[in-house]
């Protein structure tokens, strides 16, 4: 679980982040969303430590990172996997070798363990027969596929995912939607993600942080979107006609149900359809 307190980050004069506060549960996929220029960056790197807040706190499972000296925040990157945007492989290494990476760099056991626990990644993320090509060999979705391998190879309890589905279409999104959700649930991950994919939104999003000029606007589940009365959520998630319409229908199809009750009274909501912020 990581938490924010209250942070706050500012260049300058500009204040970008202007005290937010959020849980990061753990086994669920957090996601980060807004509109761009609502902090949705700055945020996930002050997170990691890649920018300093100017105030509050961040707890990963109770542990000040903020007050955490160069040795503690070691022991704390060690646990984070990163999922990069543009994949971010390295092309003159094979695909086995760019999983195997992190092993060089932070792992301890022998080469044979190194190359066992490279290839149940490559196996989990179903590229066992492509552990020998180079990344320029491989279709985008399957370089998206061996950047979640090295994500996870050294077993990470946080894993940070920034817009793992840009440039990918539809179906091959998806597919990368369900993989990091199922390794989320499986190793009981705090996934952190930003992203601008309504598809994913409304399949992944366990947990939405949505984010607004520099504050929290609201916070809720992708069932408790659909019941959401926040205008600014709304114009944002629902731009168009056909996403107005299409959420009037999943609306009417879980109050004719009777599941929306059910989803609520699960996810801590009451019936009004209240907003948490
Ligand atoms: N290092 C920096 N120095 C000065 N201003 C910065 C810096 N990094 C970000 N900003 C400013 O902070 C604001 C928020 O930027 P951020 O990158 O977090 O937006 P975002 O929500 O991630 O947008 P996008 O969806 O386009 O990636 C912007 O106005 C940006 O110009």
């Amino acid at each position: 679980m990581i938490e924010l307190q209250d942070i706050k980050k500012g260049f300058g004069d500009k204040e970008i982040l202007k005290g937010v506060s959020a849980v990061m549960e753990s086994g669920k996929v957090n996601l980060i969303i807004g509109a761009s220029g609502s902090g949705k960056t700055v945020m996930m790197k002050c997170i990691v430590g890649l920018i300093e807040v100017d105030a509050g706190k961040i707890l990963y499972d109770g542990k000040d990172f903020t007050t955490m000296d160069t040795h503690e925040r070691k022991a704390i990157r060690q646990e984070i996997g990163m999922l990069f945007q543009g994949s971010a492989l390295f092309d003159s290494m094979t695909v086995e070798q760019n999983v195997m990476f992190p092993l060089d760099m932070f792992g301890t056991g022998s080469y044979r363990d190194k190359k066992k626990r490279v290839a149940e990644c490559l196996e989990r993320v179903n590229l066992k027969d492509a552990a020998r090509k180079y990344p320029a060999e491989i279709s985008g979705g399957m370089k998206k596929r061996v950047g979640i391998a090295r994500a996870i190879v050294l077993n990470p309890k946080y894993l940070f995912c920034d817009e793992p589905n840009s440039g990918l279409d539809p179906q091959t999104s998806l597919l990368i939607d369900q993989l990091i959700k199922e390794l989320t649930v499986e190793y009981n991950i705090t996934t952190v993600m930003n992203t601008h994919d309504m598809n994913t939104v409304m399949e992944s999003g366990d947990h939405i942080v949505y984010m607004y000029q520099g504050q929290k606007q609201w916070e809720g589940s992708n069932k408790e979107i659909v019941f959401s009365n926040d205008q600014l959520l709304n114009d944002f998630i629902f731009a168009s006609e056909f996403l107005r319409e299409a959420k009037e229908m999943r609306q009417h199809e879980l109050f004719s149900s009777g599941k929306w009750k059910e989803d609520l009274k699960n996810k801590g909501g009451n019936e009004s359809g209240d907003d948490k912020k």
